[in-house]
């Protein structure tokens, strides 16, 4: 199993490197339109049925050729409406068009042939072959209007590489798009494959070997991954006989004032079941019976000024910090920060850690910095809108969700976690720094996520591997799936309070080195 995913430009280089290392590119889209075709008789066969093949102008339709060809080899009955005319189609796409024997139906037709007939035994099944890596501009025109009808017509839809219209990059509609039944897609996935609209417009994904040399990766070098165990699996570390509380990790996680102090709860909990070896909440006077009359294993701590709360961060062997969480917008919450980055190895900040800071956000990514510097471990976990308060720009006009959030993470220095349904983890790109430039999208996060307070939930998992002294970059992107897997495992109606419940169950799971302990979860490794 791959993990990368390529840009359309990367998957642009593999191909050509492919082909200059001797593989015809016919053979290619031969391979990928066997690849098509297979998949449909696997979703739809084996009885025959009927099928429209949507080609457009490039390369994606020459895989629809091939596709159509194949099956109607096969007995299936296949017609073809193409975008243009045959002898406009170039290179291994007309060669392909040329080995059709079939009908071409004119654009005029596509309205009968694509309406169920009282002699089909079931509808029509679609293979969108209209645009793939090559998408230029938006969707529009013929192309439109045959999308539209199948969009109208409800008919089930397989898509070449990616569904039309949708970027192979960022998963954003340009134009329009249908959604797929099926979206099968050759050698590695794409980013737009799995960040939203993409994710939910392809359907279930198939990615087909067509047999490019895994090889011709090196010198592409690419730096975006789904997130997966295998991307952090071995910075887990495991409790060894010879350790004790402090030495597995303490976490310290910030009290806020009692109405919110939940937030913090939760984030304590999380730290400890992710395993830190033991979390106390730094809280002022007022929160203490709240925090220490709940979590038993939580311990609490009274830190009546800014210089307690530090001097309890130099003397109590912390190795991690979680700030934010319900801690409150103020002066207060800044100066705790400050001096968390200042003195601590490792720091989640996260919520209003990060929103107190809307004002006075180069501050505080200079200070970030002068730690990353010094070998600090820092993590960030904004959702969409505090993201907005931090990176104003960014978040008005700043590409794609895989652009922004690397220039966010260049520009303060720490592991950005930009929270949501497809969460995207970003390492900065300094030379020299652990995380350089890595970018992880995960997929594992089930919609039922959207509920108060998970999100403290996640940073105290990120929190407690981060106390254990695993890396920025693996304990953010560890963190994010642990707590997608977590959730997965708890029905609807869950809430936050359960889903730390459910780590030790994953912990267990992905401690191997390998894949198999997940399939004891119940869920395997492929499509999310
Ligand atoms: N990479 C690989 O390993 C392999 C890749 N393979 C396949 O190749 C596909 C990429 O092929 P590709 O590069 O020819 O691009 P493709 O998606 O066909 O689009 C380009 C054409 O569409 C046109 N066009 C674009 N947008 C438009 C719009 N909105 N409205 C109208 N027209 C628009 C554009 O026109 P132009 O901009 O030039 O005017 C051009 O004619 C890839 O997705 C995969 O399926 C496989 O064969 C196996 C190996
Ligand atoms: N639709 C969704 N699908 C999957 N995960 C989601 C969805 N909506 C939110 N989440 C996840 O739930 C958490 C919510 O965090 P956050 O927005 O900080 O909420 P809160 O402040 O209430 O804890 C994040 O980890 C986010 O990625
Ligand atoms: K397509």
């Amino acid at each position: 199993m791959s993990y990368e995913l390529l840009t359309c430009d990367e998957m642009g280089r593999a191909d050509r490197a492919a082909i200059a290392g001797g593989i015809a590119g016919s053979a290619l889209m031969e391979a990928a339109g066997q690849a098509v075709a297979r998949e449909v008789v696997a979703a739809f066969g084996p009885q025959p049925r009927r099928v429209v093949v949507l080609a457009g102008p490039g390369n994606n339709g020459g895989d629809g050729w091939v596709a159509a060809r194949v099956l109607a080899e096969a007995g299936w009955p296949v017609d073809i409406l193409s975008l243009v005319a045959v002898a406009r189609l170039a290179g291994d796409a007309r060669l392909a068009a040329d080995r059709w024997t079939g009908r071409v139906l004119p654009l005029s037709q596509a309205e009968d042939r694509l309406k169920p007939t009282d002699s089909d035994a079931a509808a029509p099944v679609v293979i969108d072959a209209l645009f793939g890596a090559g998408l230029a501009r938006p969707v529009d025109g013929e192309a439109a209007r045959l999308l539209s009808l199948v969009q109208v017509l409800d008919l089930p839809v397989v898509a070449v590489d990616v569904p039309s219209g949708v970027s192979g990059d960022d998963g954003q509609v340009r134009g329009m798009a249908v959604r797929a039944a099926l979206t099968v897609s050759f050698f590695r996935a794409k980013p737009g494959h799995w960040l939203l609209p993409g994710r939910d417009l392809r359907g279930r994904l198939v990615i087909a070997d067509i047999g490019i040399p895994p090889a011709v990766l090196r010198p592409i070098g690419p730096r975006i991954a789904i997130n997966r165990p295998p991307l952090w699996q071995a910075a887990l570390t495991a409790p060894a006989a010879g350790d004790h509380k402090y030495r597995r990790g303490h976490l310290v996680v910030a009290g806020g004032p009692p109405e919110t102090a939940g937030a913090a709860r939760l984030a304590a909990h999380a730290g400890l079941r992710a395993g830190a070896g033991l979390v106390t909440v730094a809280c002022l006077s007022d929160a203490m019976s709240i925090f220490a009359g709940t979590d038993p294993a939580v311990m609490t701590r009274v830190v009546p000024t800014p210089e307690a709360f530090e001097r309890m961060l130099q003397t109590r062997r912390v190795a991690a910090a979680v700030l934010g969480p319900g801690q409150g917008v103020d002066a207060l919450t800044r100066d705790w920060v400050r001096r968390a980055i200042a003195c601590l190895p490792a720091l989640v900040l996260d919520a209003d850690a990060l929103t107190a800071f809307e004002d006075s956000a180069a501050d505080l990514f200079s200070q970030i910095r002068a730690a990353t510097a010094r070998g600090a471990r820092i993590v960030i976990t904004p959702h969409d809108g505090e993201f907005g308060r931090l990176f104003p720009d960014l978040a008005a006009d700043g590409g794609t969700r895989i652009e922004r959030v690397r220039a966010a993470a260049d520009r303060c220095g720490a592991v950005v976690v930009l929270k949501g349904a497809d969460t995207v983890i970003a390492g900065p790109d300094d030379a020299g720094a652990p995380a350089h430039g890595r970018l992880a999208i995960n997929g594992n996060a089930p919609a039922r996520l959207a509920t108060a307070g998970a999100g403290d939930v996640l940073a105290g998992i990120a929190g407690g591997l981060l106390a254990q002294g695993m890396a920025a970059f693996e304990a953010a992107a560890a963190a994010v799936w642990l707590h997608g897997a977590a959730a997965r495992l708890l029905p609807r109606g869950m809430i936050a309070e359960d889903i730390a419940g459910m780590l030790p169950r994953v912990l267990q799971a992905v401690a191997p080195s390998d894949d198999d302990g997940l399939d004891a979860l119940g869920f395997g490794l492929d499509g999310d």
